[in-house]
Protein backbone atom coordinates (compact mmCIF):
# COMPACT_ATOMS: atom_id res chain seq x y z
CA UNK A 1 0.00 0.00 0.00
CA UNK A 2 1.04 3.48 -0.69
CA UNK A 3 0.94 6.34 2.10
CA UNK A 4 1.22 9.87 0.97
CA UNK A 5 4.43 11.70 3.17
CA UNK A 6 5.45 15.86 3.15
CA UNK A 7 8.92 16.33 4.67
CA UNK A 8 8.82 19.34 6.45
CA UNK A 9 11.40 22.33 5.99
CA UNK A 10 13.10 20.76 9.01
CA UNK A 11 13.13 17.32 7.50
CA UNK A 12 14.51 18.12 4.44
CA UNK A 13 17.41 16.49 3.04
CA UNK A 14 16.92 13.32 5.54
CA UNK A 15 16.23 10.10 3.39
CA UNK A 16 12.40 9.32 3.93
CA UNK A 17 11.89 5.84 6.40
CA UNK A 18 12.50 2.59 4.35
CA UNK A 19 12.13 -1.10 5.24
CA UNK A 20 15.96 -2.10 5.83
CA UNK A 21 15.12 -5.28 4.63
CA UNK A 22 12.41 -7.23 2.19
CA UNK A 23 10.56 -8.62 5.48
CA UNK A 24 10.96 -5.79 7.94
CA UNK A 25 8.16 -4.98 9.83
CA UNK A 26 8.82 -1.39 10.42
CA UNK A 27 10.82 1.12 8.97
CA UNK A 28 13.67 3.18 10.84
CA UNK A 29 12.42 6.90 11.86
CA UNK A 30 14.96 9.51 11.94
CA UNK A 31 15.61 12.53 14.43
CA UNK A 32 14.67 15.54 12.32
CA UNK A 33 16.69 17.99 15.14
CA UNK A 34 18.66 20.87 14.43
CA UNK A 35 22.25 19.69 13.41
CA UNK A 36 23.94 22.02 15.29
CA UNK A 37 21.71 21.40 18.31
CA UNK A 38 21.78 17.81 19.29
CA UNK A 39 19.99 16.80 22.14
CA UNK A 40 21.20 14.89 25.03
CA UNK A 41 18.68 12.99 26.94
CA UNK A 42 19.91 12.92 30.86
CA UNK A 43 19.16 9.11 32.44
CA UNK A 44 15.84 9.07 33.53
CA UNK A 45 14.71 12.46 30.69
CA UNK A 46 12.48 11.74 27.95
CA UNK A 47 12.36 14.18 25.31
CA UNK A 48 9.68 14.61 21.87
CA UNK A 49 11.68 13.92 19.17
CA UNK A 50 10.50 15.34 15.33
CA UNK A 51 10.72 13.47 12.95
CA UNK A 52 9.77 16.05 9.85
CA UNK A 53 6.92 14.25 8.53
CA UNK A 54 3.12 13.94 8.32
CA UNK A 55 1.49 11.25 6.97
CA UNK A 56 -1.78 10.67 5.49
CA UNK A 57 -2.77 7.04 6.76
CA UNK A 58 -5.90 5.57 4.92
CA UNK A 59 -8.95 4.66 7.05
CA UNK A 60 -8.55 1.42 8.99
CA UNK A 61 -4.94 2.14 9.40
CA UNK A 62 -2.77 3.12 12.44
CA UNK A 63 0.93 4.00 12.83
CA UNK A 64 2.61 2.50 15.20
CA UNK A 65 5.96 3.91 16.93
CA UNK A 66 8.12 1.39 18.08
CA UNK A 67 11.48 1.21 19.93
CA UNK A 68 14.19 0.10 18.65
CA UNK A 69 15.78 -2.92 20.22
CA UNK A 70 19.64 -2.53 19.67
CA UNK A 71 18.79 0.94 21.54
CA UNK A 72 16.94 -0.27 23.88
CA UNK A 73 19.68 -3.18 24.65
CA UNK A 74 22.74 -0.94 24.24
CA UNK A 75 21.93 2.08 26.05
CA UNK A 76 18.64 1.80 27.91
CA UNK A 77 16.38 3.81 25.30
CA UNK A 78 13.19 3.27 24.10
CA UNK A 79 9.68 5.02 22.81
CA UNK A 80 8.16 5.66 26.69
CA UNK A 81 4.18 5.27 25.34
CA UNK A 82 5.08 2.34 23.11
CA UNK A 83 4.13 1.61 20.44
CA UNK A 84 3.05 5.06 19.98
CA UNK A 85 -0.37 5.33 18.35
CA UNK A 86 -0.74 7.55 15.18
CA UNK A 87 -4.61 7.95 14.21
CA UNK A 88 -5.59 7.76 10.46
CA UNK A 89 -6.99 11.16 10.92
CA UNK A 90 -3.95 13.17 12.56
CA UNK A 91 -2.28 15.58 10.33
CA UNK A 92 0.03 16.65 12.63
CA UNK A 93 4.03 15.60 12.44
CA UNK A 94 4.74 12.37 13.77
CA UNK A 95 7.26 12.85 17.01
CA UNK A 96 8.49 9.64 19.21
CA UNK A 97 8.96 9.95 22.65
CA UNK A 98 11.90 8.99 23.92
CA UNK A 99 13.25 8.24 27.55
CA UNK A 100 16.69 7.15 28.36
CA UNK A 101 16.20 4.41 30.90
CA UNK A 102 19.62 3.99 31.19
CA UNK A 103 22.79 5.11 32.85
CA UNK A 104 24.38 7.26 30.89
CA UNK A 105 23.32 10.54 28.97
CA UNK A 106 22.45 9.62 25.79
CA UNK A 107 23.11 11.85 22.35
CA UNK A 108 20.71 12.12 19.71
CA UNK A 109 21.93 14.13 16.79
CA UNK A 110 20.37 14.92 13.19
CA UNK A 111 19.56 11.52 11.50
CA UNK A 112 19.89 9.06 14.09
CA UNK A 113 17.63 6.55 13.52
CA UNK A 114 15.63 6.44 16.98
CA UNK A 115 12.47 4.40 17.03
CA UNK A 116 11.22 2.60 14.04
CA UNK A 117 7.33 2.75 12.26
CA UNK A 118 5.09 0.05 11.72
CA UNK A 119 2.00 0.83 9.61
CA UNK A 120 -0.59 -1.64 11.12
CA UNK A 121 -4.86 -2.70 10.22
CA UNK A 122 -6.93 -1.44 12.59
CA UNK A 123 -10.75 -2.50 13.50
CA UNK A 124 -13.10 0.10 15.10
CA UNK A 125 -15.48 -1.58 17.67
CA UNK A 126 -18.44 -1.02 18.37
CA UNK A 127 -19.53 -0.96 22.34
CA UNK A 128 -22.87 -2.53 22.93
CA UNK A 129 -24.01 -2.30 26.89
CA UNK A 130 -25.41 -5.35 28.14
CA UNK A 131 -25.81 -6.53 32.13
CA UNK A 132 -23.67 -9.77 31.77
CA UNK A 133 -20.90 -10.79 29.71
CA UNK A 134 -20.46 -15.16 28.76
CA UNK A 135 -18.57 -16.98 31.42
CA UNK A 136 -15.07 -18.68 30.59
CA UNK A 137 -12.61 -21.38 31.98
CA UNK A 138 -10.17 -18.65 33.13
CA UNK A 139 -12.96 -16.32 34.40
CA UNK A 140 -11.41 -13.36 36.15
CA UNK A 141 -8.16 -14.63 36.63
CA UNK A 142 -5.66 -12.54 35.40
CA UNK A 143 -2.97 -11.04 35.95
CA UNK A 144 0.21 -13.76 36.28
CA UNK A 145 -2.87 -16.29 37.83
CA UNK A 146 -1.39 -18.80 35.44
CA UNK A 147 1.83 -17.63 35.95
CA UNK A 148 4.96 -18.78 38.31
CA UNK A 149 4.64 -16.15 41.15
CA UNK A 150 1.00 -18.11 41.98
CA UNK A 151 2.57 -21.30 41.92
CA UNK A 152 5.76 -20.31 44.32
CA UNK A 153 3.25 -18.97 46.81
CA UNK A 154 1.72 -22.12 46.70
CA UNK A 155 4.71 -24.07 47.22
CA UNK A 156 5.38 -21.87 50.10
CA UNK A 157 2.12 -22.30 51.80
CA UNK A 158 2.77 -26.11 51.20
CA UNK A 159 5.99 -25.45 53.09
CA UNK A 160 4.87 -23.31 55.79
CA UNK A 161 1.91 -25.66 56.17
CA UNK A 162 4.25 -28.76 56.81
CA UNK A 163 6.49 -26.97 59.42
CA UNK A 164 3.36 -25.93 60.76
CA UNK A 165 4.16 -22.54 60.65
CA UNK A 166 2.30 -19.34 60.57
CA UNK A 167 0.72 -19.03 56.82
CA UNK A 168 1.54 -16.26 54.45
CA UNK A 169 -1.13 -14.96 52.98
CA UNK A 170 -1.88 -15.77 49.13
CA UNK A 171 -1.85 -12.97 46.52
CA UNK A 172 -5.63 -12.46 45.93
CA UNK A 173 -6.90 -15.21 43.28
CA UNK A 174 -10.36 -15.38 41.89
CA UNK A 175 -12.40 -17.91 43.66
CA UNK A 176 -15.19 -18.56 40.45
CA UNK A 177 -15.56 -22.24 40.34
CA UNK A 178 -15.72 -21.42 36.53
CA UNK A 179 -11.93 -21.24 36.30
CA UNK A 180 -10.84 -23.57 38.67
CA UNK A 181 -9.72 -26.22 36.29
CA UNK A 182 -7.67 -23.98 33.98
CA UNK A 183 -5.65 -23.03 37.43
CA UNK A 184 -5.46 -26.79 38.15
CA UNK A 185 -3.72 -27.31 34.88
CA UNK A 186 -1.26 -24.76 35.40
CA UNK A 187 -0.08 -25.88 38.61
O1 LIG B 1 4.14 8.37 19.67
C1 LIG B 1 3.30 9.13 19.20
C2 LIG B 1 1.99 9.16 19.68
C3 LIG B 1 1.10 10.05 19.13
N1 LIG B 1 1.47 10.87 18.11
C4 LIG B 1 0.52 11.77 17.49
C5 LIG B 1 -0.33 11.03 16.49
C6 LIG B 1 -1.59 10.73 17.21
O2 LIG B 1 -2.67 10.59 16.31
C7 LIG B 1 -1.70 11.94 18.11
C8 LIG B 1 -2.48 11.70 19.34
O3 LIG B 1 -1.90 10.63 20.02
P1 LIG B 1 -2.63 9.93 21.25
O4 LIG B 1 -4.04 9.66 20.89
O5 LIG B 1 -1.76 8.83 21.71
O6 LIG B 1 -2.50 11.10 22.30
P2 LIG B 1 -3.47 11.67 23.39
O7 LIG B 1 -2.63 11.95 24.54
O8 LIG B 1 -4.67 10.79 23.58
O9 LIG B 1 -3.84 13.03 22.71
P3 LIG B 1 -5.10 13.48 21.85
O10 LIG B 1 -6.05 14.00 22.85
O11 LIG B 1 -4.54 14.55 20.97
O12 LIG B 1 -5.60 12.30 21.08
O13 LIG B 1 -0.36 12.29 18.46
C9 LIG B 1 2.75 10.82 17.60
O14 LIG B 1 3.11 11.53 16.68
N2 LIG B 1 3.62 9.95 18.17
Amino acid sequence: MKVRVVQLAHGQGLPLPAYQTSGAAGMDLLAAIDVAHPITLAPGARALVPTGLTIELPQGYEAQVRPRSGLALKNGVTVLNSPGTVDSDYRGEVGVILANLGQAPFDIRRGDRIAQMVIAAVLQATLVEVKTISNTARGDGGFGSTGKTIAKQKATLRKSRDKKKAIPPLAAAPKKSGSSKARTRNR
